[in-house]
């Protein structure tokens, strides 16, 4: 299958979910869990990215990193979003130098670490 928009894709895929049967529907599932599910699970699949970071694996490396990236979109989606909110705000960012942006933070919020 081509990757063409695989985030749209996979996230009209997810909606139709909502109203799944979490015995037939692994997201489904997911969603029945409510947001503390969809969290534990994000923190276990963060947890084997950071394993597979330290193996030499590349494969294993990009489907760690594709299961996050699948149970952050399920988060999103339990909250009414979607993945493309998320690249909106990587598009707001693209091209202002994170050292930048976090200095100018200090302008507008005092508490800033
Ligand atoms: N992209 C995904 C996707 N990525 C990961 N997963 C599931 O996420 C779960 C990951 O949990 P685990 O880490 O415990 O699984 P695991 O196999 O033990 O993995 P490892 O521990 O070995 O890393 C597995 O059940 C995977 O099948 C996904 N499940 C569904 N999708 C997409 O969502 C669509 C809807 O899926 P259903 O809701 O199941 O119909 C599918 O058509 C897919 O496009």
């Amino acid at each position: 299958m081509s990757n063409s928009d695989i985030l749209g894709r996979l996230d009209a895929a997810l909606a139709k979910r909502r109203d799944g049967d979490p015995a037939k529907s692994y997201t489904a599932s997911l969603y029945a869990g409510g947001v503390d599910a969809i969290s534990a699970k994000i923190t276990e699949e963060a947890a084997e990215v950071v394993e597979a970071a330290g193996a030499d694996d590349d494969e294993h490396l990009i489907h760690e990193v594709a299961d996050l990236w699948f149970h952050t979109m399920v988060l999103l989606q339990s909250r009414g979003l979607d993945a493309s909110a998320v690249q909106a705000e990587l598009a707001r960012r693209f091209g202002v130098s994170g050292i930048e942006e976090k200095a100018g933070r200090g302008q507008s919020d005092s508490s800033a670490n």
